[in-house]
């Protein structure tokens, strides 16, 4: 049920917050030369009179496929893992989360690297017959024939270093706020509180792990719309901190802080609420498990 709960959260999730993650790669990846975009909101701007509403849907459909299946995956394995953990204890909670955001990366590298390409290319153009990829699978496609299995898993070792401690600290957040504002199943104010704890887990999350993510993007999206300017992560680093300083690490920061809260309370609570309802059968019909024992996906659905 948790690997349900989760397909359901994660779709959930992509409506909400794609556009945000658009605008989060187009300013991570533009040229520091010459910026096409001054800013989070003028990166909206450009991209709706440019290439229309569509073009902050560009590359949803890696997502869309991936992020649902991904979440399944992260709620599936974060779920048996704090079972088999044992007590429910805040270490247990980050390494639970941390198995869940390493196995999920098998997934997240190669959809985020479509996601990525699919969204910086043909950027500022209107019209969609010049462009290289058709889709996001055709991406992968034409990535996998050219540069074979590595080709598709670029950028592998930062989505690893980037989602391990990032999901670790997601559950962590959600498990110690959920437990701080006392989410019950029967508090009237349950689903506010689930939306509020999930958001800030989500926003805890990509703050802790957020520089990473920009040479994540760097690196995958090399090579779009001309010649590949990085050889791997140490010169993407240097590179980065040489044109840009520290501003390098947050670009793109507010529009994904403006994307996580939104998309990951829906996520949150979607998967709670559905686990929770799911399962009241099982405590109607038996004797409730230890609460010390679950999970707090479950812990909130067996009482
Ligand atoms: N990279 C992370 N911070 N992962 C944790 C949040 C993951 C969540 N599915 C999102 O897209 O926001």
């Amino acid at each position: 049920m948790d690997f349900a709960a989760g397909c359901i959260g994660g779709a959930a999730g992509v409506l909400v917050g794609h556009p945000f993650d658009t605008v989060k790669v187009r300013l991570q990846v533009q040229s520091v030369e010459k910026p096409l975009y001054r800013g989070t909101l003028h990166c909206f701007q450009s991209i709706i009179r440019q290439e229309t509403m569509l073009g902050l849907y560009k590359g949803i459909g890696s997502p869309m496929m991936g992020l649902t299946f991904i979440n399944a995956i992260v709620f599936g394995v974060q779920g048996n893992a704090m079972r088999m953990l044992g007590a429910d204890t805040p270490r247990h909670q980050f390494l639970a989360g941390a198995a869940a955001g390493l196995i999920q990366c098998i997934i997240c590298c190669p959809m985020e690297l479509a996601k990525t390409r699919m969204q910086t290319q043909g950027t500022g153009q209107k019209n969609t017959t010049r462009r290289l990829y058709k889709n996001s699978l055709d991406c992968l496609i034409r990535i996998y024939r050219k540069e074979g299995i590595r080709g598709i898993n670029r950028g592998m070792v930062t989505t690893v270093i980037r989602e391990t401690p990032g999901f670790g600290i997601y559950f962590l957040t959600y498990d110690t706020l959920t437990r701080s504002l006392r989410c019950e199943p029967d508090d009237g104010y349950i689903i506010p509180k689930l939306l509020l704890a999930g958001g800030m887990s989500g926003i805890a999350s990509w703050l802790s792990t957020y520089p990473v993510d920009v040479i994540k993007s760097r690196l995958q999206a090399d090579g779009v719309g001309g010649a590949n300017r990085y050889d791997g992560i140490m010169d993407c680093v240097r590179q980065s901190w040489r044109r840009e300083g520290w501003r390098a690490f947050t670009r793109g920061l507010t529009s994904t802080l403006l994307r996580a809260f939104p998309v990951n309370a829906t996520t949150f609570a979607t998967v709670t609420l559905f686990l929770m309802y799911m399962r009241e059968d099982e405590v109607k019909d038996c004797e409730p498990m230890r609460p010390d024992l679950q999970p707090v996906t479950e812990r909130l659905s067996v009482q």
